[in-house]
């Protein structure tokens, strides 16, 4: 495990070219989680959308995932209903559960897929709930090793990717809404860092980049101080019980992904232009980097004939 210490406020070095860090994925499918904080304005939602078109030029397959928490919580507030979190996660009852689905598929998912169709006929909305993408059962949240009723809110137990590598294989750029049907018909709210990571799994994708509000993991929250650099799955296991907040289910993402296979996930200040490209893809770029043990991954190996699951990417249609 390897820290720094972090800037809080982030500095915006000018943009270096991209197009060596991604010569290695092009062809790979790499899935980028667009968080609520690192969208706060519309310059810096148009940038990302500019660094996806990027991406998708050099021949990379990206997959956005998005979230929206804080514009749910201000639209539930102006409606009088309850705000609430239980480790990271909404409590969420049926009325707020509509108000979830309408800011996400309404309103959040609809800006990210007009603003990358600025550059042209590129970007596909869709939820988890569309074509059965996301299968999730209702979860509770754990609070010092107990089990919390948070209400509808949804773990995927199941991914069916056919859609998106459709999408990508026509190159497109799917955009996904943090939703997931049960296997009777009801619907999900998925926190977007663990519904990100589901996909990054089962699309055998490259690299999870996780784009949020702060430099990485701070390794003394909240007192801020050092960013935790590098970490391997085992080291984050032994942190995830300390962890609070928000960080708790993107950093039980990154260990997800990399455990089903992504070879790195990383958790990166997504409110600098430009950070996308310039700190999601260098080796020495800034945020915080999980990757598998390799423990992990002789496991991956034992596991499966011919070695872990590699994407070679979706099939290209002329
Ligand atoms: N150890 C930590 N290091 C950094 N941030 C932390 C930590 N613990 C909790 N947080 C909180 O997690 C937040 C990021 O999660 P969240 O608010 O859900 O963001 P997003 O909308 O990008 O998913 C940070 O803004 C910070 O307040
Ligand atoms: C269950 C749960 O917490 N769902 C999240 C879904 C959106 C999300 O995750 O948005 P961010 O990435 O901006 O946090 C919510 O209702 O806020």
């Amino acid at each position: 495990m390897t820290s720094t210490s972090a800037p809080t406020a982030p500095a915006t070095p000018p943009p270096a070219d991209p197009r060596p860090q991604l010569a290695p994925l092009v062809g790979k499918v790499v899935v980028v989680k667009f968080g609520g904080h690192a969208m706060v304005d519309e310059a810096l939602q148009r940038s990302f959308a500019r660094d996806v078109v990027t991406l998708l030029r050099a021949g990379v397959h990206p997959v956005v995932v998005h979230g929206g928490g804080p514009r749910i919580s201000s639209l539930l507030t102006r409606l009088d209903l309850e705000v609430r979190f239980t480790a990271g996660l909404r409590v969420t009852t049926p009325e707020v559960l509509d108000v979830v689905r309408m800011v996400l598929a309404g309103q959040v998912q609809r800006e990210i897929v007009g603003l990358i169709n600025a550059h042209g006929p590129l970007a596909v909305g869709l939820t988890g709930e569309d074509a059965h993408t996301l299968t999730a059962v209702r979860r509770p949240a754990w609070v010092d090793g107990d089990p919390v009723d948070i209400g509808l809110v949804g773990d995927v137990v199941r991914v069916d990717p056919e859609t998106i590598l459709a999408l990508l294989s026509r190159r497109r750029v799917p955009v996904v809404s943090p939703l997931a049907r049960g296997a009777g018909g009801e619907v999900y709210n998925v926190n977007a860092d663990l519904a990100a990571a589901a996909l990054a799994g089962a699309l055998g994708a490259e690299r999870l980049i996780v784009l949020t509000d702060v430099a990485g993991l701070h390794a003394d929250w909240p007192a801020g101080g050092e960013v935790i650099e590098r970490l391997t799955a085992a080291e984050l296991d032994a942190l995830l019980p300390g962890l609070t907040g928000g960080m708790v289910p993107k950093m039980e993402g990154c260990l997800r992904a990399v455990r089903a296979g992504v070879r790195a996930a990383r958790v990166i200040d997504g409110r600098v232009p430009g950070a996308l490209l310039r700190e999601g893809f260098h080796d020495r770029g800034a945020g915080t980097t999980v990757f598998p043990d390799r423990a992990d991954e002789r496991t991956q190996d034992a596991d499966r004939p011919g070695g872990p699951h590699r994407s070679q990417g979706p099939a290209e249609h002329p």
